[in-house]
């Protein structure tokens, strides 16, 4: 990092979240590690300055969430509440209400589902619940598909985060339609546009950060590795790699072969000294 200069540095490092500029593009779930220690381990090991946490499992499970919320604060990272397992817009609503008060903070991860095989943001009740949300001076930042329409609605709602899928949560498939995701990219230039779920290797996550992806969000990959804090370390190097990529202007690919190595003259096989000497 010291080799490249101060702006670009900043560039690689750090991405604009509603006005506030995050120093890591990596941010990270709180859920599936093995243990709290592991989870703290990760994080840190991560560099992520956001990390998203489940109101519900808080609520559900009063002692061991209070513990775990001191285990979070005692981070000191940015909380970004989410509504994780909600079905319905008016359950994301109440949801992120209550998220509010809890955690202190107008920041919301959106997510309001209804096919439960495939985990896919159900796009309607993201909207409706979006404009609601922002209408009460929240700061949404909703889990979507990649879908330039939908976005559009969202964007038309007040959410200038959009954090579109990789593939379905959990399922580590990594970037399932890099075609839509480089349209939405195209499409929303001054959106700050996050990966959300579905990415189980680091290079998925260099991949999103190369088609100009401001971040990533991920949870599983990290949680479930057979060592987190390895792979938490590999996404965050990732991460920065990929969008140090994409600030490089990378070169045009080509259906043709294109010598890398000039021909300046060419070289003659010696008659007296021996194999392979120039003349
Ligand atoms: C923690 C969280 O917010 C998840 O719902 C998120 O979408 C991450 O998905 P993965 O677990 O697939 O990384």
């Amino acid at each position: 990092m010291d080799t490249i200069d101060t702006d670009t540095a900043r560039a690689v490092t750090g991405m604009d979240i509603y006005g506030r500029r995050i120093a890591s593009r990596l941010m990270l779930g709180t859920s599936l590690y093995p243990s709290p220690q592991m989870m703290t381990d990760a994080i840190n090991a991560s560099g992520a300055g956001i990390v998203t946490v489940s109101l519900r499992r808080e609520s559900g499970e009063a002692r061991a969430g209070q513990a775990f919320w001191e285990l979070i604060r005692g981070l000191g990272l940015d909380i970004l509440p989410n509504t994780a397992g909600c079905h319905s817009a008016r359950e994301a609503v109440t949801t992120a209400q209550m998220a509010r008060e809890i955690f202190g903070t107008d920041w919301v991860k959106l997510e309001v589902v209804r096919d439960a095989e495939t985990l896919q943001p159900d796009v309607f009740g993201l909207v409706e619940a979006a404009r609601t949300l922002t209408g009460e001076g929240f700061k949404v930042l909703p889990y979507t598909v990649e879908d330039l329409s939908v976005a559009d609605r969202l964007v038309e709602a007040g959410c200038r985060v959009l954090m579109p899928w990789g593939a379905p949560i959990g399922s580590g498939l990594g970037l399932n339609n890099r075609y839509g995701l480089r349209q939405l990219r195209a499409h929303f230039p001054e959106v700050t546009l996050v990966v959300d779920a579905g990415l189980g290797l680091p290079s998925q996550a260099a991949a999103a950060m190369e088609l100009g992806y401001d971040g990533v969000l991920l949870n599983t990959a990290v949680a479930k590795a057979g060592d987190p804090v390895a792979m938490a370390r590999g996404f965050a190097l990732a991460v920065e790699a990929g969008r140090l990529a994409f600030e490089a202007d990378p070169m045009a690919p080509r259906d043709m072969a294109a010598p890398s190595t000039p021909m300046l003259g060419q070289a003659m096989l010696g008659d007296v000294g021996g194999p392979g000497e120039l003349r």
